[in-house]
């Protein structure tokens, strides 16, 4: 068996669109945020999010001890905190850079998120480098921004939605 190598798989992965959104928690472990295109439905009755983070990641130990989290998914114009929750940057200097309120599980929703989905963490299964996070929705927000985001071939494209 031929078994594709990690870069042919990132190129391929590169052509396969995905919204940008960043992940928080707060709790007793402490704030914490990232960026992740890792994102998927998983069923809607119970509502249920599935969130893929990397073990290696400074943030990995805080969500793991809070066990909640918000998805925020981004619209266009907020490439720069995306930029911010995916780079080495402090994480105090990360929430300074937007508007936050606090959701039902205590966790920062972004002000201005395309959607936001406020989460308990109901199983973690570990793949390879990742655990996949399963995430019970407990409620969610949204806002009529007009355009959202994708990371598509290495980077940022806006997507024109009609008017909901
Ligand atoms: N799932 C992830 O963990 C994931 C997804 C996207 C980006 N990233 C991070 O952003 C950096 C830049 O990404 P890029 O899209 O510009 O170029 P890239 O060549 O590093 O990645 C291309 C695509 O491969 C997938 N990918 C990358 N790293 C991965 C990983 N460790 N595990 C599983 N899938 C992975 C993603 O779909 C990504 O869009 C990556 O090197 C990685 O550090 C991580
Ligand atoms: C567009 C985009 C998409 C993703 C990421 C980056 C970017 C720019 N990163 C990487 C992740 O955001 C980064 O490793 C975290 O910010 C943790 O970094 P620190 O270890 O805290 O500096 C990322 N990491 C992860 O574990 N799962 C994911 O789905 C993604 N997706």
């Amino acid at each position: 068996m031929n078994v594709p190598n990690q870069q042919t798989f990132r190129d391929a992965m590169a052509c396969v669109g995905a919204a940008v959104n960043i992940i928080t928690t707060d709790g007793p472990a402490g704030q914490a945020g990232f960026t992740a295109s890792a994102v998927c439905s998983v069923t809607d009755s119970p509502p249920t999010l599935l969130v893929c983070l990397n073990r290696g990641a400074s943030v990995w130990p805080t969500f793991s001890e809070n066990r909640t989290l918000c998805v925020n998914t981004l619209c266009a114009g907020q490439e720069p905190l995306s930029n911010l929750f995916g780079g080495k940057t402090p994480m105090a200097e990360r929430f300074a850079a937007a508007s936050w309120q606090t959701g039902e599980t205590g966790c920062p929703r972004l002000e201005e998120a395309l959607a936001s989905f406020d989460c308990r963490i109901s199983q973690v299964v570990s793949v390879g480098t990742h655990d996949i996070m399963f995430c019970d929705i407990v409620s969610i927000t949204r806002h009529p921004a007009p355009q959202g985001l994708v990371w598509f071939d290495r980077g940022y494209h806006a997507l024109l939605r009609p008017a909901c």
